[in-house]
Order: structure tokens, then sequence, then C-alpha cells
């Protein structure tokens, strides 16, 4: 009897496993979303994981995270620190880091008939985003061996080479608790994001103990103290040691023993205002992060492929020096600068529409139920918008797969940009925040790459860049180009240290 009980058990247990599995992978068909049929064990993870994929493109933290009211509200305290004035402020910063690194690759280029291009971008996206959202002097741009760079990529390697994925898939209830498992490893061991953290708190501890009036505007300052830094005429701060600051009284050491962050961070907000309620140190410190990782991994993989399509292109090099050398000639760049450069932001364009970095993150939870002809959306889902495919459709563009800057100096083709076919940067009130400092970040940068080198296809150069997807989308190894100095590079600028 025990026998036939257990037989029966175990029968109608692989039933209702078959019957949930086979409900679970029919959602799509009910809903009338066409696409390939998902197997029975494993869905449709084989065609995914073919395709690299990402699996959890919401997973972040800060802004990332947030919806509804409480998006609303940081979102709202947030913008003002990407203003025109902020971003004005910001450029000197931008502007000295490319200088570095046109002196970093001019070394190179002595030493080098090759060069892995995507490393040292890497390292440069780190110190400008270090130093203008935290004041952070980082010098991953001359030193390997930077903490921050070093705890930076040990977090995007380990997130290349997640194994969890497939039992996700089959199992979505098991998300939480996963997630949740990997905070509690984080949280008692020195993992990267627990470094990372570490540094964040640090940072806004500093920056309380200054107070509104220290003189300094990076993003860390305008969320600490919004209203005070938001009218005030103080400055963009060009860095702090790595111990924090340069003031001794402030300094700490980012090695110092772990403490329980999230319990002594603040959770309520230091004096609300009446209308607005200020963000939380623990609001801060993950908006933080999300800038800091947002700031680093994207922008980095860009500026690589902007040196890739280049070296492709020389003809367009050539074009773009001359761009340059009409309308800035020899003044320096910055903000004013670079905003008449119609070639230059038709190269940046075309780049971003053949490699939309951060394509998996344009997604939007359904707040209602909604039918598109054939297709339903009910409330409560959460929809993703292809944007790589959508930037290499054959309806939307002539020649999709082939790099032709040309095609964004047409009227017609200007006019995209607003119809929600052009999205590398997302759309609405939810896109991306840091557009204009990704920008203004890449154009400085590549002007005066140009200015200075020729950019070349190495022996070790690939004609198609292999990549990944770790949330972005990224080279997934390095890029190689071969740089040839031109007779006269760019000056560089005057450093004011303080
Ligand atoms: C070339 C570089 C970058 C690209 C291609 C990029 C792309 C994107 C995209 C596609 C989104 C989603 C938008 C949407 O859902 O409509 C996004 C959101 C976001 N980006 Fe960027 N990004 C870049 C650089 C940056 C930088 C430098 C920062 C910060 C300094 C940043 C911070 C953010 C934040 C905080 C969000 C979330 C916005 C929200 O949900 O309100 N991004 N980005």
């Amino acid at each position: 009897m025990l026998i036939e009980f257990c037989v029966f058990s175990v029968v109608a247990a692989s039933f209702l496993l078959k019957w949930h599995l086979e409900y679970h992978y029919d959602l799509f068909r009910r809903l009338g979303i066409g696409g390939p049929k998902p197997s029975l064990l494993t869905g449709n993870l084989r065609e995914i994981r073919g395709k690299h994929f990402p699996l959890a493109p919401k997973k972040s933290l800060g802004l990332f995270l947030e919806n509804d009211a409480q998006w609303k509200r940081s979102r709202n305290l947030l913008t003002p620190a990407f203003s025109t004035g902020k971003l004005k402020m910001m450029t000197p910063i931008m502007s000295e880091a490319a200088d570095i690194l046109v002196e970093r690759l001019t070394d190179k280029v002595k030493e080098e008939n090759s060069t892995d291009i995507y490393s040292v971008l890497q390292s440069m996206t780190l110190d400008v985003i270090g130093r203008c959202a935290f004041g952070l002097q980082t010098h991953a741009q001359v030193d390997n061996n930077d903490m921050f760079l070093v705890k930076i990529r040990s977090l995007f390697k380990a997130m290349t080479k997640t194994k969890i994925e497939p039992l996700l898939m089959l199992l979505p209830g098991l998300n939480g608790v996963v997630f949740g498992l990997k905070e509690m490893v984080s949280f008692f061991h020195a993992s990267p994001v627990q470094w990372l953290r570490q540094a964040m708190y640090q940072v806004i501890m500093a920056r309380r103990a200054l107070g509104p009036n220290a003189n300094v505007i990076d993003l860390v300052q305008l969320m600490l103290f919004p209203d005070q830094t938001r009218s005030s005429g103080i400055h963009a701060s060009r860095g702090h040691e790595h111990s924090i600051c340069k003031d001794p009284e402030i300094s700490v050491s980012l090695s110092s023993p772990k403490e329980d962050i999230v319990k002594s961070l603040s959770t309520k907000p230091e004096s609300p205002k009446v209308g607005v309620t200020p963000l939380t140190d623990i609001e801060i410190m993950a908006h933080s992060m999300t800038f800091l990782l947002a700031g680093y991994e994207t922008s980095g993989a860009v500026l690589a492929y902007f040196f890739h399509e280049l070296a492709k292109h020389p003809e367009i090099q050539e074009r773009l020096l001359e761009e340059i050398n009409d309308a800035i000639g020899k003044r320096d760049i910055d903000y004013e600068t670079i905003q008449g450069l119609p070639l230059f932001d038709a190269v940046f364009d075309e780049v971003l529409r053949l490699y939309p970095t951060a394509t998996f993150i344009t997604s939007r939870r359904a707040s209602e139920d909604r039918q598109y002809g054939d297709v339903k959306i009910p409330a409560g889902m959460n929809v993703l918008a292809n944007v790589w495919s959508l930037h290499r459709d054959p309806e939307y563009w002539d020649d999709p797969e082939t790099f032709r800057p040309e095609r964004w100096l047409t009227e017609q083709n200007c006019k995209r940009k607003s119809s929600f076919t052009y999205l590398p940067f997302g759309a609405g009130p939810r896109h991306c925040i840091g557009m204009r400092f990704a920008t203004i970040e890449a154009k400085i940068t590549m002007v005066k790459i140009v200015q200075s080198f020729q950019i070349q296809m190495a022996h070790d150069s690939k004609e198609d860049l292999d990549l990944i997807s770790r949330g972005a989308i990224v080279p997934e190894k390095d890029v190689k180009i071969r740089l040839v100095k031109r007779a006269t590079g760019t000056r560089r600028r005057a450093v004011r240290h303080c």
C-alpha cells in the first residue's frame, strides 16, 4: 500500500510540475507575443544563453531599482546635479583626465605597436566619475593597482561569471532568496561591493562633517545639501586623495576595519524641508554606487567602440580633425567649444546606434492592462525594449550594419532621435540621467585624441569585436588599436590641485 501511495505521489507530482511548467512557459503565447517555442525543461534558456542576453536587466541600486513615488522623488532631487551649470563646472575635470590619457598614450605609442585601448579607457572613466561624483582623486590612469580600479574590475568580473542564471530562470521565485543570500555574503566578507560601499560611506561621512559650505560641488555634495549647493557659486572639486580628502581633519583610510555601515548610516533624512524630503544617507550611498558603476562601465565601453570604428575609418578621422581645426583651432576645449562640432555629434550618435551599450536596461513595468494589436500586456509585467535590434532594423535604417555617420547629418534622421527608434539613452522621464555628462566626457576625450593621434588598426585588431553582456554590452576582451602621434598635439592644461 505504501509503495502504491509513493508511486502515485511521484506520478501526481510529475504531472503537476509538467502542468506548472507548461503553463509558465505558455505565458507569451497566451499574450499574443511570438517567439521561439520553449522547451519543457529549460524554457528558452538555450536561445538566450547562445545570444548572450542578460537575465536581470534591472538588478542594480539607486534610481535603477526605484519605482513610482520613490523614484519620482529621487529623480527630482538628483536632476539638478546634472544641470548645464553643474556640467560646465565638471568639464575641467573631464578635460584634465583626457589630458592625462593623451600623455599616457603618448608614452605607450613609443613602446607598443598595438595597444589595448579598452582597459586604458576604463581607467580614465573611473577617474572622471570618481572626481566628478565624489571628489576622489583616484589614480586609475597611472596606477593599475589603484584600489577603486581593482575593486570595480573584480565586481564586474564576478558579474560576468555568474552561474545562477539558469536556476533563476527555472525557478523565478528564488530570485529574492538568491539576491538576499548574496547580500549576506557580501556583508560578512570583504567583497568588492562591501569595499565600495565602505568607500562611499566614508565619503558621505567626511562630507557631512565638512557641511554645506565646503568649497566643492560634486554629486555627493549636491545630494547631501541640495538647497545650499543649488544657489551658491561654489565650484567643482578637483578631487581629494584616496584617503578621501587632503584635509587632515577628515582624512579617513579606505582600508580601515569594517564597520556596520548599514546600522551607522542614518535612515532618517537630515533637516527635512517642507515639500521635499531630502535623501537619507542610505539612499545617497545607493545613488552613489549607481553613478559610480553606470559612469564607469558604459562610458568606457562607448569610448572603446569610438576608437574601434575610427581605426576602421581613417577618412572620417581626417574630417574630424578638419572640423576641430576650423571650429576650435588652438583654443582650449571646454563646454562651449565642443558644442559646434556637428560631425563629432554624428559620429557619437552613429557609435551609439551600432553599440547601444545599455540596451538591456530600458524597461518599464506596465501600470495597467494594455492591448497593442494582438499583443496583450498585463498590469505588473516588465517590458524590455530590445534597443540593439531596433537600432539595426532595416525597416528604420538604410544599410543598418554599416558605420555611416553621415546619416545623422540629414534632417530626416535627426528627427528619428525623437521618434523612439533611436534609444541609446532610453526615453521619456526615465531616460538616462547621466546622458549629457557621458556625451560631454566622450566628446572632450575624442576631440583631444583626434588632435593628438591617428588611430589605426593594429596587426592583432579584430574587424568585428567580440561582445558580452554583463548588464551593459561591453567588449569581451581587449580592443586593440595602433596609435601614431600627430606632429602637433594638445597642450597640457595648467592643473590646479586644491
Ligand atoms: C554612454 C554612456 C551611457 C549610456 C549609453 C547610458 C544609457 C542608459 C540607459 C539606456 C538608461 C535607461 C533609460 C530608460 O530606461 O529609459 C540609463 C539610465 C540611467 N543612467 Fe545611464 N548611460 C550612460 C552613462 C551614464 C552616466 C555617466 C551616469 C551617471 C553619472 C548614468 C546614470 C544613469 C542612471 C542613474 C539611470 C537610471 C535613471 C532612472 O531610472 O531614472 N548613466 N542609462
